[in-house]
Protein backbone atom coordinates (compact mmCIF):
# COMPACT_ATOMS: atom_id res chain seq x y z
CA UNK A 1 0.00 0.00 0.00
CA UNK A 2 3.02 2.11 0.95
CA UNK A 3 5.41 1.11 -1.15
CA UNK A 4 4.29 2.79 -4.21
CA UNK A 5 4.01 6.46 -2.81
CA UNK A 6 7.79 5.55 -0.65
CA UNK A 7 9.01 4.99 -4.32
CA UNK A 8 8.00 8.74 -5.75
CA UNK A 9 8.90 10.09 -2.87
CA UNK A 10 12.60 8.73 -2.77
CA UNK A 11 13.04 9.33 -6.93
CA UNK A 12 12.16 12.69 -6.31
CA UNK A 13 14.64 13.30 -4.05
CA UNK A 14 17.30 11.31 -6.14
CA UNK A 15 16.88 13.28 -8.72
CA UNK A 16 16.66 16.54 -6.23
CA UNK A 17 20.21 15.64 -4.94
CA UNK A 18 21.87 14.83 -7.83
CA UNK A 19 20.75 18.84 -9.06
CA UNK A 20 22.39 19.96 -5.48
CA UNK A 21 25.37 17.77 -6.20
CA UNK A 22 24.73 15.12 -3.73
CA UNK A 23 25.83 12.01 -4.21
CA UNK A 24 25.32 10.65 -1.12
CA UNK A 25 21.94 11.74 -0.56
CA UNK A 26 20.82 10.56 -4.52
CA UNK A 27 22.74 7.26 -3.75
CA UNK A 28 20.22 6.59 -0.31
CA UNK A 29 17.38 7.85 -2.30
CA UNK A 30 18.22 5.31 -5.30
CA UNK A 31 18.17 2.61 -2.45
CA UNK A 32 15.16 3.15 -1.07
CA UNK A 33 13.35 3.29 -4.56
CA UNK A 34 14.56 0.10 -5.57
CA UNK A 35 13.80 -1.55 -2.37
CA UNK A 36 10.17 -0.10 -1.77
CA UNK A 37 10.05 -1.44 -5.64
CA UNK A 38 11.52 -4.81 -5.05
CA UNK A 39 9.09 -4.61 -2.39
CA UNK A 40 6.05 -3.72 -3.68
CA UNK A 41 6.61 -6.34 -6.41
CA UNK A 42 7.23 -9.34 -3.67
CA UNK A 43 4.08 -8.51 -1.43
CA UNK A 44 1.87 -7.61 -4.62
CA UNK A 45 2.34 -11.45 -5.23
CA UNK A 46 1.85 -12.68 -1.92
CA UNK A 47 -1.11 -11.20 -1.83
CA UNK A 48 -2.38 -12.77 -4.51
CA UNK A 49 -1.07 -16.43 -3.34
CA UNK A 50 -2.49 -15.56 0.23
CA UNK A 51 -6.00 -14.51 -0.86
CA UNK A 52 -5.95 -17.25 -3.60
CA UNK A 53 -5.50 -19.74 -0.79
CA UNK A 54 -7.87 -18.64 1.98
CA UNK A 55 -10.68 -18.31 -1.29
CA UNK A 56 -10.25 -21.84 -1.69
CA UNK A 57 -9.28 -22.85 1.96
CA UNK A 58 -13.04 -21.39 2.98
CA UNK A 59 -14.53 -22.90 -0.51
CA UNK A 60 -16.92 -22.56 -2.45
CA UNK A 61 -18.69 -25.60 -0.85
CA UNK A 62 -19.43 -23.43 2.07
CA UNK A 63 -21.75 -21.56 0.18
CA UNK A 64 -23.58 -24.20 -1.20
CA UNK A 65 -23.42 -26.32 1.67
CA UNK A 66 -25.45 -22.81 3.41
CA UNK A 67 -27.99 -22.83 0.13
CA UNK A 68 -28.68 -26.53 0.88
CA UNK A 69 -29.70 -26.20 4.30
CA UNK A 70 -31.59 -22.94 4.02
CA UNK A 71 -33.65 -24.93 1.34
CA UNK A 72 -34.09 -27.75 3.42
CA UNK A 73 -35.63 -26.00 6.44
CA UNK A 74 -38.55 -24.72 3.74
CA UNK A 75 -41.98 -26.73 5.03
CA UNK A 76 -43.49 -27.62 1.52
CA UNK A 77 -42.49 -28.26 -1.65
CA UNK A 78 -44.35 -25.09 -3.26
CA UNK A 79 -41.48 -23.31 -2.59
CA UNK A 80 -39.26 -25.08 -4.78
CA UNK A 81 -41.53 -24.12 -7.29
CA UNK A 82 -41.41 -20.21 -6.82
CA UNK A 83 -39.19 -19.37 -10.07
CA UNK A 84 -38.05 -15.92 -7.59
CA UNK A 85 -36.71 -18.45 -5.36
CA UNK A 86 -35.11 -20.65 -8.38
CA UNK A 87 -33.47 -17.79 -9.53
CA UNK A 88 -31.96 -16.65 -6.27
CA UNK A 89 -30.63 -20.06 -5.98
CA UNK A 90 -29.44 -20.45 -9.83
CA UNK A 91 -27.51 -17.04 -9.23
CA UNK A 92 -25.83 -18.48 -5.76
CA UNK A 93 -24.65 -21.69 -7.37
CA UNK A 94 -23.13 -19.78 -10.80
CA UNK A 95 -21.53 -17.06 -7.95
CA UNK A 96 -20.47 -18.56 -4.78
CA UNK A 97 -16.82 -18.43 -5.70
CA UNK A 98 -17.25 -14.49 -6.43
CA UNK A 99 -19.18 -14.60 -2.69
CA UNK A 100 -16.44 -16.19 -0.82
CA UNK A 101 -13.87 -13.51 -2.42
CA UNK A 102 -15.70 -10.99 -1.74
CA UNK A 103 -14.40 -10.43 1.76
CA UNK A 104 -10.99 -10.54 0.75
CA UNK A 105 -11.64 -8.25 -2.05
CA UNK A 106 -12.74 -5.59 0.59
CA UNK A 107 -9.75 -5.81 2.53
CA UNK A 108 -8.02 -5.30 -1.03
CA UNK A 109 -10.04 -2.49 -1.87
CA UNK A 110 -9.68 -0.03 1.12
CA UNK A 111 -5.83 -0.60 0.50
CA UNK A 112 -5.84 0.28 -2.87
CA UNK A 113 -8.20 3.00 -1.98
CA UNK A 114 -5.67 4.27 0.98
CA UNK A 115 -2.54 4.02 -1.61
CA UNK A 116 -4.42 5.90 -3.85
CA UNK A 117 -5.24 8.60 -1.56
CA UNK A 118 -1.32 8.95 -0.48
CA UNK A 119 -0.77 9.04 -4.52
CA UNK A 120 -3.01 12.03 -4.30
CA UNK A 121 -1.97 13.34 -1.39
CA UNK A 122 1.23 13.56 -2.79
CA UNK A 123 0.13 15.49 -5.80
CA UNK A 124 -1.54 17.85 -3.97
CA UNK A 125 2.16 18.89 -1.92
CA UNK A 126 3.25 19.86 -5.13
CA UNK A 127 -0.11 21.78 -5.81
CA UNK A 128 -3.46 21.97 -4.43
CA UNK A 129 -4.98 22.41 -7.93
CA UNK A 130 -4.32 18.59 -8.21
CA UNK A 131 -6.58 17.52 -5.59
CA UNK A 132 -8.97 17.99 -8.03
CA UNK A 133 -7.79 14.75 -9.74
CA UNK A 134 -9.85 12.70 -6.48
CA UNK A 135 -13.29 13.80 -8.26
CA UNK A 136 -11.71 12.78 -11.61
CA UNK A 137 -10.83 9.71 -10.43
CA UNK A 138 -13.74 8.88 -8.50
CA UNK A 139 -15.57 9.11 -11.97
CA UNK A 140 -14.74 5.69 -12.99
CA UNK A 141 -15.48 4.09 -9.99
CA UNK A 142 -19.01 5.49 -10.38
CA UNK A 143 -19.70 4.36 -14.09
CA UNK A 144 -17.84 0.89 -13.73
CA UNK A 145 -20.66 0.24 -10.28
CA UNK A 146 -23.68 1.30 -12.68
CA UNK A 147 -21.97 -1.36 -15.04
CA UNK A 148 -22.17 -4.19 -12.27
CA UNK A 149 -25.80 -3.41 -11.20
CA UNK A 150 -27.16 -3.79 -14.80
CA UNK A 151 -25.09 -6.66 -15.19
CA UNK A 152 -26.52 -8.58 -12.34
CA UNK A 153 -30.16 -7.51 -13.25
CA UNK A 154 -29.61 -8.96 -16.25
CA UNK A 155 -27.96 -12.13 -14.73
CA UNK A 156 -31.35 -12.59 -12.64
CA UNK A 157 -33.33 -11.81 -15.56
CA UNK A 158 -32.24 -14.52 -17.57
CA UNK A 159 -31.32 -17.39 -14.96
CA UNK A 160 -34.64 -18.55 -15.69
CA UNK A 161 -33.30 -19.45 -19.48
CA UNK A 162 -30.23 -20.78 -17.78
CA UNK A 163 -32.08 -23.39 -15.85
CA UNK A 164 -34.10 -24.45 -18.95
CA UNK A 165 -30.83 -24.86 -20.98
CA UNK A 166 -29.47 -26.71 -17.95
CA UNK A 167 -32.06 -29.17 -17.71
CA UNK A 168 -32.60 -29.65 -21.44
CA UNK A 169 -28.96 -30.59 -21.82
CA UNK A 170 -29.53 -32.70 -18.71
CA UNK A 171 -32.24 -34.50 -20.66
CA UNK A 172 -29.90 -35.13 -23.28
CA UNK A 173 -26.80 -36.24 -21.73
CA UNK A 174 -28.53 -38.62 -19.40
CA UNK A 175 -28.89 -41.90 -19.70
CA UNK A 176 -32.56 -42.02 -18.36
CA UNK A 177 -33.86 -39.79 -20.88
CA UNK A 178 -31.40 -41.06 -23.78
CA UNK A 179 -33.98 -44.07 -24.29
CA UNK A 180 -36.34 -42.36 -25.13
CA UNK A 181 -35.10 -39.48 -27.00
CA UNK A 182 -33.13 -41.99 -29.05
CA UNK A 183 -36.60 -44.00 -30.11
CA UNK A 184 -38.49 -40.57 -30.69
CA UNK A 185 -35.60 -39.05 -32.65
CA UNK A 186 -36.46 -35.94 -30.68
CA UNK A 187 -32.37 -35.44 -29.94
CA UNK A 188 -31.65 -32.78 -32.43
CA UNK A 189 -35.10 -30.65 -32.01
CA UNK A 190 -34.10 -30.88 -28.30
CA UNK A 191 -30.37 -29.71 -28.90
CA UNK A 192 -32.02 -26.86 -30.82
CA UNK A 193 -34.27 -25.70 -28.23
CA UNK A 194 -31.22 -25.65 -25.74
CA UNK A 195 -29.63 -23.32 -27.80
CA UNK A 196 -32.56 -21.48 -28.64
CA UNK A 197 -32.54 -20.79 -24.18
CA UNK A 198 -28.75 -20.70 -24.55
CA UNK A 199 -28.91 -18.04 -27.02
CA UNK A 200 -31.53 -16.07 -25.46
CA UNK A 201 -29.59 -15.86 -21.90
CA UNK A 202 -26.59 -15.09 -23.37
CA UNK A 203 -27.96 -12.51 -25.60
CA UNK A 204 -29.55 -10.22 -22.20
CA UNK A 205 -25.79 -11.12 -20.36
CA UNK A 206 -23.88 -9.87 -23.88
CA UNK A 207 -26.17 -6.23 -23.90
CA UNK A 208 -25.78 -5.89 -20.60
CA UNK A 209 -22.30 -6.54 -20.49
CA UNK A 210 -21.62 -4.35 -22.87
CA UNK A 211 -23.35 -1.08 -21.17
CA UNK A 212 -21.47 -2.10 -18.72
CA UNK A 213 -18.26 -1.55 -20.57
CA UNK A 214 -19.72 1.40 -22.16
CA UNK A 215 -19.66 2.86 -18.86
CA UNK A 216 -16.35 2.03 -17.97
CA UNK A 217 -15.32 3.59 -20.57
CA UNK A 218 -17.26 6.78 -19.86
CA UNK A 219 -15.48 6.79 -16.55
CA UNK A 220 -12.15 6.72 -17.72
CA UNK A 221 -12.53 9.51 -20.34
CA UNK A 222 -13.51 11.87 -17.38
CA UNK A 223 -10.33 10.79 -15.32
CA UNK A 224 -8.01 10.95 -18.41
CA UNK A 225 -9.56 14.26 -19.37
CA UNK A 226 -8.65 15.69 -15.59
CA UNK A 227 -5.49 13.95 -15.51
CA UNK A 228 -3.93 15.85 -18.56
CA UNK A 229 -4.97 19.21 -17.77
CA UNK A 230 -3.66 18.21 -13.78
CA UNK A 231 -0.20 17.22 -16.03
CA UNK A 232 -0.38 20.41 -18.42
CA UNK A 233 -0.47 22.49 -14.91
CA UNK A 234 2.67 20.73 -13.55
CA UNK A 235 4.57 21.40 -16.73
CA UNK A 236 3.79 25.27 -16.21
CA UNK A 237 4.40 25.41 -12.59
CA UNK A 238 7.98 23.70 -13.23
CA UNK A 239 8.61 26.01 -16.16
CA UNK A 240 8.16 28.44 -13.96
CA UNK A 241 10.48 27.40 -11.29
CA UNK A 242 7.09 27.25 -8.81
CA UNK A 243 8.02 23.30 -8.64
CA UNK A 244 11.52 21.28 -8.82
CA UNK A 245 12.14 18.94 -11.34
CA UNK A 246 11.97 16.44 -8.91
CA UNK A 247 8.24 16.91 -8.21
CA UNK A 248 7.65 16.75 -12.00
CA UNK A 249 9.67 13.29 -11.97
CA UNK A 250 7.20 12.24 -8.63
CA UNK A 251 4.50 13.13 -10.82
CA UNK A 252 4.97 11.49 -13.68
CA UNK A 253 5.84 8.60 -11.15
CA UNK A 254 2.58 8.74 -9.52
CA UNK A 255 0.92 9.46 -12.66
CA UNK A 256 2.27 6.38 -14.15
CA UNK A 257 1.41 3.86 -11.24
CA UNK A 258 -1.74 5.78 -10.68
CA UNK A 259 -3.45 4.39 -13.50
CA UNK A 260 -2.49 0.90 -12.23
CA UNK A 261 -3.54 1.99 -8.79
CA UNK A 262 -7.45 3.28 -9.84
CA UNK A 263 -7.06 -0.22 -12.37
CA UNK A 264 -6.77 -2.31 -9.30
CA UNK A 265 -8.83 -0.24 -6.68
CA UNK A 266 -11.28 -0.22 -9.22
CA UNK A 267 -11.51 -3.87 -9.86
CA UNK A 268 -11.25 -4.54 -5.72
CA UNK A 269 -14.09 -2.51 -5.75
CA UNK A 270 -16.17 -3.95 -8.16
CA UNK A 271 -15.57 -7.50 -7.19
CA UNK A 272 -16.70 -6.59 -3.61
CA UNK A 273 -19.54 -4.57 -4.66
CA UNK A 274 -20.08 -7.65 -6.99
CA UNK A 275 -20.11 -9.91 -4.24
CA UNK A 276 -22.42 -7.71 -2.18
CA UNK A 277 -24.63 -7.80 -4.97
CA UNK A 278 -24.36 -11.88 -4.69
CA UNK A 279 -25.13 -11.38 -1.07
CA UNK A 280 -28.73 -9.99 -2.03
CA UNK A 281 -30.25 -13.61 -3.27
CA UNK A 282 -28.41 -15.21 -0.13
CA UNK A 283 -30.03 -12.66 2.33
CA UNK A 284 -33.45 -13.03 0.55
CA UNK A 285 -33.05 -16.46 0.25
CA UNK A 286 -32.73 -16.09 4.44
CA UNK A 287 -35.33 -14.23 5.00
CA UNK A 288 -37.45 -16.12 2.64
CA UNK A 289 -36.41 -19.31 4.86
CA UNK A 290 -37.03 -17.25 8.39
CA UNK A 291 -40.78 -15.69 6.97
CA UNK A 292 -42.33 -18.61 5.42
CA UNK A 293 -41.13 -21.74 8.08
CA UNK A 294 -44.24 -22.69 9.98
CA UNK A 295 -44.41 -21.40 13.49
CA UNK A 296 -46.62 -24.13 14.68
CA UNK A 297 -45.35 -26.30 17.78
CA UNK A 298 -48.54 -28.57 17.98
CA UNK A 299 -46.85 -32.42 18.79
CA UNK A 300 -49.39 -35.24 17.09
CA UNK A 301 -50.59 -37.04 19.82
CA UNK A 302 -49.36 -40.69 20.50
CA UNK A 303 -51.77 -43.21 18.94
CA UNK A 304 -54.14 -42.02 16.87
CA UNK A 305 -57.96 -42.26 18.88
CA UNK A 306 -60.46 -41.03 16.39
CA UNK A 307 -58.51 -40.84 12.83
CA UNK A 308 -57.90 -37.93 10.24
CA UNK A 309 -60.57 -35.83 8.82
CA UNK A 310 -60.40 -33.42 5.96
CA UNK A 311 -63.17 -31.01 6.14
CA UNK A 312 -63.79 -28.84 2.69
CA UNK A 313 -60.35 -29.19 1.59
CA UNK A 314 -59.25 -27.66 -1.74
CA UNK A 315 -56.26 -26.57 -3.11
CA UNK A 316 -54.90 -25.42 -6.34
CA UNK A 317 -51.05 -25.49 -7.57
CA UNK A 318 -49.13 -22.12 -7.09
CA UNK A 319 -48.93 -20.62 -10.69
CA UNK A 320 -51.73 -22.84 -12.20
CA UNK A 321 -55.76 -21.98 -12.25
CA UNK A 322 -57.41 -25.33 -11.98
CA UNK A 323 -58.06 -27.05 -8.58
CA UNK A 324 -56.35 -30.36 -7.54
CA UNK A 325 -58.56 -30.34 -5.13
CA UNK A 326 -61.93 -29.66 -4.91
CA UNK A 327 -64.00 -29.25 -1.63
CA UNK A 328 -63.31 -32.56 -0.66
CA UNK A 329 -64.88 -34.33 3.02
CA UNK A 330 -64.18 -37.42 4.19
CA UNK A 331 -63.03 -38.95 7.15
CA UNK A 332 -60.13 -41.62 7.49
CA UNK A 333 -60.62 -44.07 10.46
CA UNK A 334 -58.18 -44.66 12.58
CA UNK A 335 -56.70 -48.00 12.16
CA UNK A 336 -58.07 -48.16 8.60
CA UNK A 337 -56.38 -49.13 5.36
CA UNK A 338 -58.16 -46.27 3.01
CA UNK A 339 -57.23 -46.70 -0.84
CA UNK A 340 -57.55 -43.95 -3.13
CA UNK A 341 -58.12 -44.62 -6.98
CA UNK A 342 -59.18 -42.54 -9.98
CA UNK A 343 -57.85 -41.87 -13.64
CA UNK A 344 -54.68 -40.18 -14.23
CA UNK A 345 -54.54 -36.42 -12.93
CA UNK A 346 -57.68 -36.78 -10.65
CA UNK A 347 -55.83 -35.42 -7.49
CA UNK A 348 -54.70 -38.72 -5.69
CA UNK A 349 -51.34 -37.55 -5.33
CA UNK A 350 -52.26 -34.21 -4.27
CA UNK A 351 -54.69 -35.47 -1.34
CA UNK A 352 -51.33 -37.47 -0.42
CA UNK A 353 -49.06 -34.57 -0.63
CA UNK A 354 -51.37 -32.62 1.99
CA UNK A 355 -52.29 -35.21 4.10
CA UNK A 356 -47.88 -35.45 4.41
CA UNK A 357 -47.87 -31.44 4.77
CA UNK A 358 -45.29 -31.09 1.61
CA UNK A 359 -48.70 -28.43 0.89
CA UNK A 360 -51.01 -26.52 2.28
CA UNK A 361 -55.25 -26.58 1.61
CA UNK A 362 -55.97 -23.06 0.39
CA UNK A 363 -59.29 -23.80 2.37
CA UNK A 364 -60.67 -26.00 4.75
CA UNK A 365 -59.27 -28.29 7.08
CA UNK A 366 -57.52 -31.10 7.96
CA UNK A 367 -57.69 -32.80 11.49
CA UNK A 368 -55.65 -35.11 13.44
CA UNK A 369 -58.08 -36.28 16.28
CA UNK A 370 -59.24 -32.89 16.90
CA UNK A 371 -56.03 -31.32 16.10
CA UNK A 372 -55.50 -28.75 13.06
CA UNK A 373 -53.04 -30.49 10.80
CA UNK A 374 -51.60 -26.51 10.21
CA UNK A 375 -51.10 -26.36 14.32
CA UNK A 376 -49.02 -29.25 13.88
CA UNK A 377 -44.63 -29.00 13.97
CA UNK A 378 -43.84 -29.82 10.18
CA UNK A 379 -40.95 -31.76 11.60
CA UNK A 380 -43.02 -33.54 14.21
CA UNK A 381 -45.98 -34.21 11.98
CA UNK A 382 -43.33 -35.85 9.34
CA UNK A 383 -41.67 -38.28 11.91
CA UNK A 384 -44.64 -39.58 12.48
CA UNK A 385 -45.48 -40.01 8.72
CA UNK A 386 -44.12 -43.25 6.65
CA UNK A 387 -44.36 -42.47 2.87
CA UNK A 388 -43.48 -44.20 -0.49
CA UNK A 389 -44.16 -41.76 -3.32
CA UNK A 390 -44.22 -42.82 -7.13
CA UNK A 391 -41.19 -40.82 -8.31
CA UNK A 392 -39.14 -41.86 -5.56
CA UNK A 393 -35.98 -41.13 -5.16
CA UNK A 394 -32.91 -43.17 -6.43
CA UNK A 395 -29.83 -42.33 -4.08
CA UNK A 396 -26.48 -43.35 -5.25
CA UNK A 397 -25.26 -44.41 -1.96
CA UNK A 398 -24.75 -47.65 -0.25
CA UNK A 399 -27.85 -49.91 -0.15
CA UNK A 400 -28.07 -49.49 3.60
CA UNK A 401 -28.24 -46.38 3.60
CA UNK A 402 -30.56 -45.92 0.52
CA UNK A 403 -32.98 -47.50 2.96
CA UNK A 404 -31.92 -46.46 6.35
CA UNK A 405 -32.11 -42.66 5.37
CA UNK A 406 -35.99 -43.58 5.60
CA UNK A 407 -35.22 -42.91 9.39
CA UNK A 408 -32.23 -41.11 10.68
CA UNK A 409 -32.49 -42.44 13.99
CA UNK A 410 -32.21 -46.19 12.56
CA UNK A 411 -29.58 -45.48 9.58
CA UNK A 412 -26.69 -47.58 11.22
CA UNK A 413 -28.74 -50.10 13.09
CA UNK A 414 -28.17 -53.34 10.65
CA UNK A 415 -31.61 -54.81 12.30
CA UNK A 416 -33.69 -52.42 11.52
CA UNK A 417 -32.66 -51.47 8.33
CA UNK A 418 -33.01 -55.63 7.70
CA UNK A 419 -36.72 -55.61 9.15
CA UNK A 420 -37.31 -52.57 6.76
CA UNK A 421 -35.75 -54.31 3.63
CA UNK A 422 -38.09 -57.75 4.62
CA UNK A 423 -40.85 -55.83 5.04
CA UNK A 424 -40.19 -54.60 1.42
CA UNK A 425 -39.92 -58.30 0.14
CA UNK A 426 -36.42 -57.25 -1.19
CA UNK A 427 -34.38 -59.59 1.11
CA UNK A 428 -33.16 -61.45 -2.05
CA UNK A 429 -32.38 -58.36 -3.92
CA UNK A 430 -30.00 -57.73 -1.14
CA UNK A 431 -28.61 -61.25 -0.87
CA UNK A 432 -27.97 -61.06 -4.51
CA UNK A 433 -25.40 -57.48 -4.40
CA UNK A 434 -21.84 -57.95 -4.31
CA UNK A 435 -21.52 -56.50 -0.48
CA UNK A 436 -25.03 -56.83 0.76
CA UNK A 437 -25.86 -53.81 2.17
CA UNK A 438 -22.71 -52.10 1.87
CA UNK A 439 -22.80 -52.46 -2.01
CA UNK A 440 -22.57 -48.62 -3.75
CA UNK A 441 -25.76 -48.09 -6.16
CA UNK A 442 -25.62 -46.79 -9.30
CA UNK A 443 -23.15 -46.57 -12.09
CA UNK A 444 -21.94 -43.17 -12.16
CA UNK A 445 -19.92 -44.54 -8.94
CA UNK A 446 -18.87 -47.78 -9.92
CA UNK A 447 -21.91 -49.11 -8.08
CA UNK A 448 -24.58 -51.59 -8.79
CA UNK A 449 -27.40 -50.33 -11.22
CA UNK A 450 -30.91 -51.53 -9.93
CA UNK A 451 -33.47 -51.93 -12.14
CA UNK A 452 -36.99 -49.94 -11.98
CA UNK A 453 -38.43 -52.57 -10.00
CA UNK A 454 -35.26 -52.97 -7.57
CA UNK A 455 -35.48 -48.96 -6.99
CA UNK A 456 -38.99 -49.01 -6.17
CA UNK A 457 -38.22 -51.70 -3.59
CA UNK A 458 -35.72 -49.74 -1.99
CA UNK A 459 -38.10 -46.58 -1.63
CA UNK A 460 -40.75 -49.17 -0.07
CA UNK A 461 -38.11 -50.70 2.52
CA UNK A 462 -37.15 -46.82 3.30
CA UNK A 463 -40.93 -45.97 3.92
CA UNK A 464 -41.30 -49.40 6.50
CA UNK A 465 -37.98 -47.67 8.36
CA UNK A 466 -40.78 -45.86 11.01
CA UNK A 467 -41.55 -48.67 12.93
CA UNK A 468 -44.14 -45.54 15.04
CA UNK A 469 -46.10 -43.69 12.23
CA UNK A 470 -49.49 -42.75 12.86
CA UNK A 471 -49.70 -42.01 8.59
CA UNK A 472 -48.67 -44.81 6.28
CA UNK A 473 -48.83 -43.56 2.63
CA UNK A 474 -48.29 -45.93 -0.19
CA UNK A 475 -48.44 -43.84 -3.68
CA UNK A 476 -48.45 -46.97 -6.12
CA UNK A 477 -46.05 -48.54 -4.43
CA UNK A 478 -45.68 -51.39 -7.46
CA UNK A 479 -46.20 -49.24 -10.43
CA UNK A 480 -42.55 -50.82 -11.68
CA UNK A 481 -43.34 -54.22 -10.39
CA UNK A 482 -44.86 -57.36 -11.81
CA UNK A 483 -48.16 -58.99 -11.04
CA UNK A 484 -46.89 -61.72 -8.61
CA UNK A 485 -44.36 -59.43 -6.55
CA UNK A 486 -47.62 -56.58 -6.95
CA UNK A 487 -49.94 -59.13 -5.10
CA UNK A 488 -47.22 -60.33 -2.37
CA UNK A 489 -46.23 -57.01 -1.45
CA UNK A 490 -49.83 -55.43 -0.74
CA UNK A 491 -50.53 -58.95 1.06
CA UNK A 492 -47.41 -57.73 3.42
CA UNK A 493 -48.17 -54.24 3.65
CA UNK A 494 -52.01 -55.03 4.18
CA UNK A 495 -50.51 -57.19 7.22
CA UNK A 496 -47.97 -54.36 8.25
CA UNK A 497 -51.61 -51.87 8.24
CA UNK A 498 -53.04 -54.26 10.53
CA UNK A 499 -49.68 -54.54 13.18
CA UNK A 500 -49.41 -50.28 12.93
CA UNK A 501 -53.09 -49.48 13.24
CA UNK A 502 -52.32 -52.24 16.73
CA UNK A 503 -49.79 -50.16 17.77
CA UNK A 504 -50.50 -46.79 17.12
CA UNK A 505 -54.40 -46.60 15.27
CA UNK A 506 -52.45 -45.24 12.36
CA UNK A 507 -54.31 -44.80 9.18
CA UNK A 508 -52.34 -46.17 5.90
CA UNK A 509 -53.38 -44.83 2.22
CA UNK A 510 -52.87 -46.87 -0.09
CA UNK A 511 -52.94 -45.15 -3.76
CA UNK A 512 -53.03 -47.31 -6.95
CA UNK A 513 -54.57 -47.49 -10.55
CA UNK A 514 -55.42 -51.31 -9.91
CA UNK A 515 -58.72 -51.69 -8.74
CA UNK A 516 -58.22 -55.11 -8.00
CA UNK A 517 -55.15 -55.06 -5.66
CA UNK A 518 -57.02 -52.34 -3.52
CA UNK A 519 -60.50 -54.30 -3.25
CA UNK A 520 -59.25 -55.91 0.29
CA UNK A 521 -59.37 -51.85 1.72
CA UNK A 522 -61.27 -51.09 4.61
CA UNK A 523 -63.04 -47.98 2.41
CA UNK A 524 -61.98 -46.60 -0.93
CA UNK A 525 -61.81 -43.20 -1.92
CA UNK A 526 -62.94 -42.92 -5.50
CA UNK A 527 -61.78 -39.10 -7.16
CA UNK A 528 -62.49 -37.79 -10.32
CA UNK A 529 -61.48 -33.96 -11.71
CA UNK A 530 -60.66 -33.39 -8.22
CA UNK A 531 -63.81 -34.12 -6.30
CA UNK A 532 -64.70 -36.95 -4.31
CA UNK A 533 -66.80 -38.79 -6.57
CA UNK A 534 -67.95 -41.80 -4.34
CA UNK A 535 -66.70 -43.54 -0.91
CA UNK A 536 -67.38 -46.91 0.41
CA UNK A 537 -65.87 -50.86 0.37
CA UNK A 538 -65.57 -52.49 -2.08
CA UNK A 539 -68.93 -54.31 -1.87
CA UNK A 540 -70.67 -51.18 -1.93
CA UNK A 541 -69.37 -49.41 -4.68
CA UNK A 542 -69.66 -52.18 -7.21
CA UNK A 543 -73.46 -52.39 -5.45
CA UNK A 544 -73.77 -48.39 -5.89
CA UNK A 545 -72.77 -49.40 -9.60
CA UNK A 546 -71.50 -46.08 -10.30
CA UNK A 547 -67.91 -44.88 -11.53
CA UNK A 548 -66.09 -47.12 -9.12
CA UNK A 549 -67.70 -50.13 -11.02
CA UNK A 550 -67.34 -49.09 -13.93
CA UNK A 551 -63.77 -48.36 -13.66
CA UNK A 552 -63.55 -51.79 -12.00
CA UNK A 553 -65.57 -53.49 -15.08
CA UNK A 554 -62.89 -52.10 -17.74
CA UNK A 555 -59.80 -53.52 -16.14
CA UNK A 556 -61.82 -56.66 -15.12
CA UNK A 557 -62.65 -57.11 -18.96
CA UNK A 558 -59.55 -55.94 -19.89
CA UNK A 559 -57.70 -58.57 -17.82
CA UNK A 560 -59.92 -61.20 -18.69
CA UNK A 561 -58.69 -60.20 -22.66
CA UNK A 562 -55.31 -60.19 -21.58
CA UNK A 563 -55.43 -63.63 -19.94
CA UNK A 564 -57.17 -65.19 -22.91
CA UNK A 565 -54.80 -63.32 -25.63
N1 LIG B 1 -46.43 -29.65 -8.98
C1 LIG B 1 -47.51 -29.39 -9.71
N2 LIG B 1 -47.70 -28.15 -10.20
C2 LIG B 1 -48.81 -27.86 -10.93
N3 LIG B 1 -49.79 -28.75 -11.19
C3 LIG B 1 -49.65 -29.99 -10.72
C4 LIG B 1 -48.50 -30.38 -9.97
N4 LIG B 1 -48.64 -31.68 -9.62
C5 LIG B 1 -49.82 -32.08 -10.15
N5 LIG B 1 -50.42 -31.08 -10.80
C6 LIG B 1 -51.74 -31.11 -11.45
O1 LIG B 1 -52.73 -31.42 -10.46
C7 LIG B 1 -53.67 -32.35 -10.95
C8 LIG B 1 -53.74 -33.57 -10.04
O2 LIG B 1 -52.47 -34.22 -10.08
P1 LIG B 1 -52.14 -35.51 -9.19
O3 LIG B 1 -50.68 -35.78 -9.34
O4 LIG B 1 -52.67 -35.30 -7.84
O5 LIG B 1 -53.02 -36.62 -9.93
P2 LIG B 1 -53.02 -38.18 -9.73
O6 LIG B 1 -54.42 -38.55 -9.60
O7 LIG B 1 -52.09 -38.57 -8.63
O8 LIG B 1 -52.43 -38.63 -11.15
P3 LIG B 1 -51.59 -39.93 -11.52
O9 LIG B 1 -52.54 -41.09 -11.44
O10 LIG B 1 -51.18 -39.65 -12.92
O11 LIG B 1 -50.45 -40.02 -10.58
C9 LIG B 1 -53.24 -32.67 -12.38
O12 LIG B 1 -54.04 -31.91 -13.24
C10 LIG B 1 -51.81 -32.24 -12.47
O13 LIG B 1 -51.51 -31.75 -13.74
Amino acid sequence: MVTTPVLALALRDTVDAMLRHDPRAAAVGAAVAALSYALGRYLGSLDYTLVGMLADRIGTLHIRRHVEEQLARLDGLDHLERTDLLDRVTVLRNASWQLNHAPWQAVAAVCDALRLGLLLLLLATVTPWLLLLIGFAAAPLWFDQRGQRSVFAAETDTAEQFRLQRHLFNLATEAAGGKELRVSGAGPSLARRQRHAWDLAVAGRFRARVRAALWTLAGWTVFTVGFTGGLLVLVDLTARGAATVGDLVLAVTVAVTLRNAIQETLTAVSHTVGGRVQVEPLLWLRSYVRATRSRAHASPPARLRDGITLDGVSFTYPGTTRAALSNVSVSLPAGSVVAIVGEYGSGKTTLVKLLTQLYRPDCGRIRVDDLDLGDLSPVAWRARVAAAFQDFGRFHIAFGETVGIGDLSGLSDRARVLAAVDAADSRTLVDRLPDGLDTQLGRQFDGVELSEGQWQRTALARASMRTDPLLFVLDEPTASLDAPSEHHIFERYLARARELADRTGAVTVIVSHRFSTVAGADRILVLHEGRLAEQGTHAELLAADGRYADLYGIQATAYDLSQKG
